[in-house]
């Protein structure tokens, strides 16, 4: 087994190979539903690209900085930081002078030229030939992810010209193969770390992400389209906690909570994108990204529906409503968060000490809280008054 960073949490094991899905988590005993089974914080943390979003957070410890509120720039390339501690620690991790050199370097070449390569590929690249310096130890976890890069591929060779160009010294694991390997792991293992749900996204607008992390143990969850844990983060949540090796607080920690009881043996799955995405563009996202067919029960239905008779849309809608033609409505029913471009996933809240189940369930998008008996059945509602009768988080 590659080496992983520190023990496994006590109601999952890792098994290798299981169901040709690769490395699995299975439960190893009765996990109950809202029981969290993982909570992990990230080897490497870049930022999202998006000039709306890059001047608003923290690009050490990634919470938001309120308007009203003077950040500490970084004298040398503008990068915000929310207090001169965070930009001291971050001078030692995340903001090295190799970092701060590069985005100099990066910015100018941006102006001079239309810019040819993406941009988020860049930065992350720049942050994991970072941890390369400053943790080799978990740069060679990020190498150990599933994952490999072609090589050849001529955007590739490209980028990696462009990445050498941005070193003034020789840096000792920089090459082709490597920089291939990289984008290879970051595609397929990389969470994105999302901005809050905004009033905006009521009018169709995208929820923004703020951040990307690689978190070693997250990334070995397989996937399925009717997953069965999900994933929180609460990246302004406040903590004092900057211990870890990465100088990293807890609130970039994620956790994955159990949706709904999982029954001992049974695998353990993410969805690697919001539940509610149609057949097609989960069968294309899942080929095209992580290069796998998806045959989970939910696809084996929904093949049914693709056979140009029925719209999918139809199907679906129709299909909500009716056990026999989907089985899995109970789902929608049950766990799927009803406000408008949300896309998020209910979970109940952590159970008590003595185990017993909440009544209250999480939406993993959103962060509202409902009571299990006031879920509201009528997808894609959102008026405000079913929202008044939400408990706010
Ligand atoms: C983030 S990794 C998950 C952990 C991975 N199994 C490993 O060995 O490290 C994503 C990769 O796992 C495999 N995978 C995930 N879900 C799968 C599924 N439902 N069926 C087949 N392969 C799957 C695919 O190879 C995919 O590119």
């Amino acid at each position: 087994m590659t080496a992983m960073a520190g023990p496994l949490p006590q109601p999952i094991d890792l098994l290798h190979h299981y169901r040709d899905h690769g490395r699995s988590f299975v439960a190893a005993r009765t996990i109950k539903s809202g029981e969290v089974i993982l909570s992990e914080k990230p080897i490497l943390l870049y930022p999202s690209a998006s000039t709306t979003t890059s001047s608003s957070y923290c690009h050490r410890c990634f919470r938001s900085l309120p308007p009203d509120k003077a950040f500490v720039p970084c004298f040398t390339c503008g990068t915000p930081f929310c207090s001169v501690n965070c930009h001291s620690i971050a001078a030692t991790s995340l903001h090295t002078p190799f970092v701060c050199r590069a985005y100099c370097l990066f910015e100018s070449t941006r102006k001079e030229k239309p810019f040819v390569f993406d941009e988020e590929q860049v930065l992350f690249l720049i942050a994991a030939y970072n941890l390369a310096l400053v943790n080799p130890g978990d740069f060679h976890l990020l190498l150990s992810l599933h994952g490999r890069g072609d090589p050849t591929k001529a955007s590739t060779v490209l980028l990696h010209d462009f990445i050498v160009s941005l070193h003034d010294a020789t840096h000792h694991e920089l090459s082709v193969i490597v920089t291939a390997d990289l984008l290879a792991k970051d595609a397929m293992n990389a969470f994105g770390l999302m901005e809050g749900y905004d009033k905006s996204m009521v009018n169709g607008n995208m929820k923004l992400v703020r951040g990307y992390g690689i978190y070693v143990y997250a990334s070995c969850f397989n996937h399925d389209c009717l997953p069965n844990v999900c994933r929180f983060d609460y990246l302004d949540r406040d903590s004092n906690d900057s211990n870890d090796s990465y100088g990293q607080n807890s609130n970039t920690e994620i956790s994955i909570r159990a949706i709904h009881e999982i029954s001992q043996g049974n695998e353990i799955c993410l969805s690697y994108f919001p539940v509610n995405w149609t057949y097609n563009e989960r069968q294309h996202r899942l080929k095209e990204d992580y290069g796998f067919q998806c045959s989970c029960d939910r696809c084996l239905v929904e093949k049914k529906w693709n056979t140009g008779v029925v719209e999918e849309d139809d199907a679906m809608e129709s299909a909500k409503n009716s056990n026999e033609e989907f089985p899995h409505a109970y789902f929608f029913l049950n766990f799927m968060c009803s406000r408008l471009n949300c896309g998020g996933t209910l979970a109940h809240l952590p159970p008590s000490v003595e185990g017993v189940v909440s009544d209250q369930l999480e939406c993993s998008g959103c962060g509202i809280i409902r009571h299990k008996d006031d879920i509201d059945y009528d997808v894609d509602d959102d008026d405000d008054e079913s929202d008044e009768d939400m408990i706010e988080d």
